[in-house]
C-alpha cells in the first residue's frame, strides 16, 4: 500500500526522543516525531522511547493517542520500545502506579524499576538473538525486566553477567520488539537497523 521510503515515527510525549530520531536516521529510515493522532496516521512504524512510562501513558491519554496506538498495534504496525517503551508494550505491568497505562501487545509481564532496587543504573553485556555482531554493551537506567512471557512472545536476550545474570531484557512478538536497555544512547545501531528491517519486511508483506 505504501511506496517510497519507510517512515518511522518516534512517540514524542516524553523521554529520549531525539536520540531515537537520530539513531533511526542513521539506520536509513525517515524518522519523525509523533504527538498527535494525525501524525500517527502518516507513519509506517513507531518507536516508543525511554523515559517515564507513567508520564508517557498519562500524556498518551491526554493527547488522544492511547486508543489509536492500540488499534495500530492490533492492525500490525511494527513498534519498538526501549525501557519505558518496553513497559508500554507489555500486556501486564508489575510495580506500576495505580494509574499506569500501557498500549500492550506483547504477551509479557514486566516489573518496573526491577534492577533499581539494588542500583539505579548499570551496564552489562547482552547477547541478542537474531542480531549478529556479538554482545551489546547495554545501558540500563531504572530499567524494567521481564518476569515471564506468554506463548506468543520470544525471548531474545538475557543479561549475560553480574548479579542480574539470566534476567530477560529483550523480547519480540511478531511485529513488536522491546528492550529493557537503551541502544539509542550508545551509538550501536544494530537494534534500530534490525527494527527498520522488521518494518520494511512487514510493509512488503502488506
Ligand atoms: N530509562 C527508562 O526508560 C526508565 C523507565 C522508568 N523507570 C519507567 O518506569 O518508566
Amino acid at each position: 500500500m505504501v511506496t517510497g521510503d519507510l517512515v518511522v515515527g518516534v512517540l514524542a510525549l516524553q523521554g529520549d526522543v531525539r536520540e531515537h530520531l537520530h539513531a533511526l536516521a542513521e539506520a536509513d529510515a525517515l524518522a519523525r516525531p509523533v504527538r498527535r493522532p494525525e501524525e500517527l496516521d502518516t507513519v509506517d512504524a513507531l518507536v516508543i522511547p525511554g523515559g517515564e512510562s507513567t508520564t508517557i501513558g498519562k500524556l498518551a491519554v491526554e493527547f488522544g493517542l492511547l486508543e489509536p496506538i492500540r488499534k495500530r498495534i492490533a492492525d500490525g504496525m511494527p513498534v519498538y520500545g526501549s525501557c519505558a517503551g518496553m513497559i508500554m508494550l507489555a500486556d501486564e505491568v508489575l510495580d506500576g502506579r495505580p494509574d499506569q497505562q500501557s498500549f500492550g501487545g506483547i504477551e509479557m509481564t514486566v516489573r518496573r524499576n526491577a534492577f533499581g532496587r539494588q542500583v539505579d543504573s548499570f551496564e552489562a553485556g547482552v547477547t541478542v538473538e537474531e542480531i549478529e555482531g556479538g554482545p551489546f554493551h547495554a545501558v540500563f537506567i531504572r530499567a524494567p525486566w521481564v518476569e515471564r512471557v506468554g506463548p506468543g512472545a520470544t525471548v531474545l536476550a538475557r543479561v549475560d553477567e553480574g548479579p542480574a545474570a539470566g534476567r530477560i531484557v529483550a523480547v519480540r512478538q511478531r511485529h513488536l520488539l522491546a528492550t529493557a536497555f537503551h541502544p539509542e544512547l550508545t551509538g550501536d545501531l544494530r537494534v534500530h537497523r534490525h527494527f527498520v528491517e522488521m518494518a520494511r519486511a512487514a510493509r512488503t508483506a502488506d
